[in-house]
């Protein structure tokens, strides 16, 4: 599919990419490896989250993305463009919202979005009233427009700072930890706007080092750990897939958890009438074995994710039926669903923050 390709008119779904990366690479001059050989692909229509620890590449990708620094290898397309080379032509597409807003304090919070209106050489002085009221409008901010911006509260500035972004349509917004250091109230308010604005049509690219604020707003998400993309497909998948638990419900719980670590089945945990434990990646089941694709840390290369379901269901097959032929009595058989928290710790062996 051709990056940054255009939506059909009357076309039903969103078509191609609006952020695609080779091989991104940062090196600092220091020899800090800040980013390291990252290929992303941003869906056109999605709200991507942009997930990972304290230090570990989202801002500088998303400053190579924007086209403020340059790669020190890879290539990255923006909207169908080559970053930075044309970063003249694609910035104007993009709203951008990067380590926090630059507002001036003593003027009113109408007066930074004229002064940003302003600053943007195609837009029409005539109607700047009209678009700086409705982005006041539109993150809330119309009865504080006349307040001098260093008296806002950090989430009204954080929502001003999206108002500047949003002074015209754009088709892709970009947020570097948007809440980060909001209350909860003020998480709130910037969730539901990224959400309004994604409803409008743009796609958003939000980076986060919160777990529950991408399960929350996102419909794809991407994890880096040091550098390096540990994995990228859609919420539900990564949720879903990365930590589901098999769950066998049965009264002969000694007899099930020999057969499930007769068949591979790791970290058996046995409770009243309930055993239930992780399916190993390579697990031998049924004489067969598990597709290294299915299940397990290393299935999510963002390509193969709906040949795995296959697989997977190929092994909890061969699971019920050895539990079955061994005599086990089978109440209730199934994957439990992990939460996008069990799936990153897994996956990148580290904690996260959780809190908002
Ligand atoms: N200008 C720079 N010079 C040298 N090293 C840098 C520079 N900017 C960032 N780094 C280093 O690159 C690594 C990645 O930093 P980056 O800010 O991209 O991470 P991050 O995931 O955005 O983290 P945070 O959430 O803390 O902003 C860190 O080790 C950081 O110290």
């Amino acid at each position: 599919m051709v990056a940054g390709g255009r939506i059909a008119e009357g076309g039903p779904a969103p078509a191609g990419e609006v952020i695609r990366t080779r091989g991104l690479t940062k090196r600092f001059r220091g020899g800090q490896l800040a980013v390291d050989g990252l290929d992303l692909a941003v869906p056109r229509g999605s709200v991507f989250g942009f997930l990972g620890p304290n230090g570990s590449g989202k801002t500088t990708t998303i400053r190579m993305l924007m086209g403020l620094i340059a790669p020190t290898d890879g290539v990255a397309t923006v909207l169908g463009e080559p970053m930075p080379q044309a970063v003249d032509r694609v910035l104007p597409r993009v709203g951008a919202l990067i380590e926090g807003p630059a507002l001036y304090g003593f003027l009113s919070g109408r007066d930074n979005l004229v002064r940003f209106d302003a600053a943007d050489p195609t837009a029409d002085p005539r109607t700047r009233a009209r678009r700086v009221a409705e982005a006041l409008d539109r993150v809330g901010l119309t009865a504080a427009a006349g307040k001098r911006a260093k008296a806002y509260s950090l989430g009204m500035k954080q929502r001003l700072g999206l108002a500047a972004a949003l002074l015209r349509p754009r088709e892709l917004l970009v947020l570097d930890e948007p809440t980060n250091g909001l209350d909860p109230q003020g998480m709130r308010e910037i969730r539901a706007l990224v959400r309004e604005v994604a409803a409008d049509g743009t796609t958003v690219f939000l980076s986060s080092h919160l777990l529950d604020e991408i399960e929350q707003v996102c419909t794809h998400a991407a994890v880096m750990s040091r550098g390096r993309l540990v994995v990228q497909g859609t919420v539900g998948e990564l949720a879903a897939r990365a930590q589901g638990r098999l769950v066998v419900r049965t009264p002969d719980v000694v007899a099930a958890a020999k057969v499930l670590a007769e068949h591979g089945v790791a970290d058996l945990r046995g409770g009243e009438g309930r055993v239930d434990g992780v399916l190993p990646e390579g697990a031998p089941v049924g004489g067969g074995s598990l597709e290294g694709s299915s299940v397990g840390g290393s299935w999510l290369d963002g390509s193969s994710v709906d040949g795995s379901s296959a697989g997977a269901e190929q092994v909890l097959a061969g699971l019920c039926g050895a539990l079955v032929g061994a005599g086990v009595r089978v109440h209730g058989f199934g994957l439990e669903r992990g939460t996008l928290e069990d799936a990153f710790v897994a996956l990148t062996g580290e904690g996260f923050d959780v809190a908002g």
